[in-house]
Order: structure tokens, then sequence, then C-alpha cells
């Protein structure tokens, strides 16, 4: 056995040798960007570059590794680099531990500074005042809609939006003990204990449930208290040592949430782009079908629509619309530029990369 691993080893030994070479060359590389890029006064991070890389690393991959997994590696890469260039601070709705923190890491890799903050508001703050980079916030989960938080603060934002990264949300029941004994009440935020509702009902009808300010909070406070049980990420779990009572307890298995990047930089086209903008229509019959009719008439897939309030009191709507292309393809340039003589309101949130 001892005989038939050593010869293998040696070539792992002399493989990762050259990952070495390469990883350095690739940073010395990198360095030099960061030079030309401070001479100019240039942004460090470049989303649309990132996302063609990480395509390009999928599209070129001879396996055997698989595609998430070398794009993974990639990832990790190219944060190293970009930290060589400048560490990025990037808030999140904290605390650590939280889905938020995943999809920061997802979109930047783990080379950054992560600024976790209390309240989606204070990502928005944050990154507005240029405390942080970057801001990444939920603006909707494929069970329970939209984070109408988030998009009422896009509404009034000096941000763009500049990238966007979808993950998969497991929910589990944790405690110390691993158990339900002595367990009185089931914490968790108020998504997460919507997403998990069916699940309750079914095996936990009569535990009171508490919605706190993050299901991390929630996984904290089980941590120190028996009669507390927590509905969270595994990884908030192990932050906190908790036992898993049961896993994937969401009532939707493929339950996901999108997040967007908001920060100062206007990204630039990927080749794979959406656009988000806001609209409102004058209060007259036919209103909303005519403000749409340029997306159609000028060949532009429309991926998401969704309205909110306007809050002043009459029955009058935002609309959040996201389209597929960047603000600067010819079709979608030809859209907007109509969309805009129709509305009463109209903003671009920002055209972004689409996520992997
Ligand atoms: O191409 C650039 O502009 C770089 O700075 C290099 C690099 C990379 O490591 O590949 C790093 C940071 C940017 O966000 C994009 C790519």
């Amino acid at each position: 056995m001892t005989d038939k691993l050593k010869p293998l080893r040696q070539q792992i030994d002399e493989i990762d040798a050259q990952i070495l070479e390469l990883l350095s060359r690739r940073g010395r590389v990198a360095q030099e960007v960061g030079h030309v890029k401070a001479e100019t006064n240039a942004p460090v991070f470049r989303p649309e570059r990132e996302a063609q890389v990480l395509r390009g690393v999928a599209d070129r991959n001879p396996g055997p590794l698989k595609n998430g997994d070398v794009q993974t590696i990639f990832r990790e890469i190219m944060s190293a680099c970009r930290a060589l260039e400048k560490r990025v601070t990037v808030a999140y709705l904290g605390p650590a531990g939280t889905f938020s923190e995943e999809a920061v890491y997802k979109q930047f890799g783990s080379a950054i500074e992560g600024m976790p903050c209390a309240s989606i508001d204070e990502v928005f703050r944050a990154t507005e005042a240029g405390t942080a980079d970057f801001g990444v916030v939920p603006v909707e989960n494929s069970s329970e809609g939209a984070i109408n938080r988030t998009l009422d603060l896009l509404l009034g934002t000096t941000t763009v939006i500049s990238g966007e990264v979808s993950i998969p949300v497991h929910h589990s029941l944790m405690t110390r003990t691993g158990t339900m004994e002595g367990v009185t009440v089931v914490c968790a935020h108020s998504q997460a204990l919507a997403q998990c509702q069916v699940w309750l009902n079914l095996h936990h009808p009569d535990i009171e449930r508490r919605a706190v300010a993050s299901n991390a909070e929630a996984a904290r406070m089980a941590s120190q208290d028996p009669s507390i049980a927590a509905i969270a990420s595994e990884m908030a779990g192990e932050q906190y040592k908790l036992g898993v009572v049961e896993a994937h307890i969401q009532d939707d298995p493929h339950n996901r949430t999108r997040f967007v990047v908001i920060g100062k930089l206007h990204t630039n086209p990927s080749g794979r782009d959406h656009t988000s903008l806001v609209l409102a229509v004058p209060n007259k019959a036919g209103a909303v079908y005519d403000l749409l009719a340029p997306v159609a008439k000028h060949g532009v897939s429309m991926t998401r629509f969704e309205s909110r309030p306007a809050r002043i009191g009459t029955w009058e709507y935002y609309f959040y619309v996201d389209v597929e292309g960047h603000v600067q393809d010819a079709n979608v340039a030809r859209a907007l530029e109509e969309l805009k003589q129709n509305a009463a309101f109209f903003k671009v949130l920002g055209s972004y990369p689409v996520s992997l």
C-alpha cells in the first residue's frame, strides 16, 4: 500500500510545486495590473472580468474536477490576486455565519475585509459613505419572494448594482444537545420561520416560534440556552457548536436567495448580463401595459417584475424590472430610452454579470 502511494505522492508534490510557481507568477502580474490601475485611478474590482474568467474556466475545464469546484478555486485565486492590488471591504447583513456572509464569499472569495452590519439599512449607509467599497444585500428568495426593505432602499440610494449572486439556502434545526429535549421555543429570522413552516407544523406544531434579528443570532442564543432551538445554516451551527436535530428542513428543497452587490462601480458588459430598473407610471388605465411595450418591441427579455406600493397614500406602485442584457447593448439602450418617455419615474439600478 505505502509502496504504491509513494510515487503518486511524489507526482502530487511535483505538480504542487508547478502550481505554486504559476500562482506566484500570476500574483506578480496582478501586482503590475495594480500599478497600471493606480496610475489611472481605475477600479480594482472588475466583476465583468471575473465573471468572464470564471465562465472561461468552466468552458475549458478538461475534468475530472467538477466545474463548480474549479470555479471555487479560481474565485479564490482571483480574490488573492485582487488583494495584492487592494483588499476590498464588503459590508453585509451580519453577524458572521449568515447566508449573506456566504454570498459575500461566493462573490468576492475570502481575501477581503468583511464588515458585518446590524441591518440592511446599515449596509447601504456604509457603502454610500464609502466606509465599505461594496455591500451585499438580499433581494429575493425563491419561496418567500422580495426582500422589501432592500427594494425600498434601492429606490433612493446613490449606489448602483454592480453584481448579483445566488446561493442555495438550506436550513437546519439545531440545539446545544442535538435533541429537542427540554426545548420550548424555536428561534430564527422571520424569513426562515416562513420557509420552514410546513415542516414545523408537521413535526413541532406546539412549540413556540420566535422571530429574531438573524438566523446566526438564533444560533448564538441556542448555544447559551438549552430551551432554545435555532433554525440556521449548518455553517452558523458549527460556529456556535450546535448539534443538528434535523438537516434541510426548508419546505422547498430548491430554496435559493438572490443577493445584489451595491457600490459606486458601473460594471462593463461581460457578455451575459442583467439590468435592473425601477419605474412608476401615471395612474391611468392600460399604463403598465403601455409602459412595458418597448421591452418586447426591442426583443429584450424580462426576467423579473415586482411591484411595491409607493406609500404616498394612493394606489400607486413602483415596478422593479430586471431584463436580460447590459445598458450598453444597443437593443437594451433603445428599449430603456422608450420606457423612460412613458414613465413617471425611471431609474436604472445597474447592469451586471448574470450570477454563476
Ligand atoms: O484584470 C484585472 O483587472 C485584474 O485586476 C486581475 C484580476 C485577476 O486576478 O484576474 C483581479 C481583480 C479584478 O477584479 C479582475 C481580475
